[in-house]
């Protein structure tokens, strides 16, 4: 078998051997995971098992200790500016808390980055954003300031503006978890709709039935490990281990 003849896959993100310590607290303790283009993936555990921290590796917004994280094929190198301005355009992020500009609109929230990264005439740019308005189910809201939208609402303008940059990967940590209960169903089903049509999606969440339901891969993360990964149904029908078992509330047998 050789290199010229076989070719070889890989992964989008590969993460391997990977530490993080906060001081003496060592929160990400040897973590291994490949997601593939187009992938699913969520990642689920207990409350400070390292979940945000891993997501936030992946884009740089932390570094690391050791090991090697990989996208694309590019290590990752926190330290290194020019290179995680690179990944940043590469790599969307939307957060539990919006996080919108309050004293831009709807429209120029969205068209922001683009206006000052990518140098495409403002015409281009706010025809994009209209655009991804729509997607998010938004069009009308273009001029609307932030504090006029409930926080569904604000949440979607988020997930446009991350859309804005034209990533190949949406990180997306907690993302429903401010919202009151009756604004949870319209981010997931745009969320939901980004995993159809073939974005690279990898979400910390605690909605677990929505997890089961849009993921390719389900990740369990336990004391800064990844401690069971695999395919919804099986994750969720059939854990192997008394810690996910525990955590997903199966009776102790
Ligand atoms: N900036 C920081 N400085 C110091 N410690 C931190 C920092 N961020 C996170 N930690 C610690 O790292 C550990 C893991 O935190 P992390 O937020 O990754 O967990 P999590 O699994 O996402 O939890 P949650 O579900 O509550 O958000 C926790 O013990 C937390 O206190």
């Amino acid at each position: 078998m050789t290199s010229a003849t076989t070719p070889t896959t890989v992964p989008l993100v590969d993460i391997r051997g990977l530490r993080k310590r906060y001081g003496s607290n060592e929160v990400l303790k040897g973590v291994d995971l490949h997601i593939d283009r187009g992938e699913v993936v969520s990642i689920i555990g207990k409350s400070g098992s390292g979940k945000s921290t891993l997501l936030r590796c992946i884009n740089g917004l932390e570094s690391f200790q050791e090991g090697q994280l990989t996208v694309h094929g590019q290590p990752l190198q926190p330290d290194q500016p020019q290179a995680l301005r690179e990944l940043r355009k590469n790599v969307g992020m939307i957060f539990q808390s919006f996080n919108l500009f309050p004293h831009l609109s709807v429209g120029r929230n969205v068209m922001l980055a683009p206006s000052l990264v990518m140098r495409q005439p403002q015409d281009v740019v706010r025809a994009n954003a209209q655009r991804l308005l729509e997607r998010v189910g938004l069009a009308e809201k273009f001029d609307a300031m932030p504090d006029q939208l409930s926080g569904g609402q604000q949440q979607r303008v988020a997930i446009a503006r991350a859309l804005a940059m034209d990533p190949e990967i949406l990180l997306c940590d907690e993302v429903t978890s401010a919202l009151d209960p009756e604004l949870v169903g319209e981010v997931l089903s745009v969320v939901e709709s980004l995993a159809e049509q073939g974005m690279t999606l990898i979400m910390v969440t605690h909605e677990m039935s929505f997890a089961r339901k849009v993921s390719d891969k389900v990740v369990f993360m336990h004391q800064g490990k990844v401690h069971e990964v695999g395919a919804p149904e099986t994750l969720f029908g059939a854990p192997q281990t008394p810690e996910l078992r525990q955590f997903l509330g199966f009776s102790a047998s």
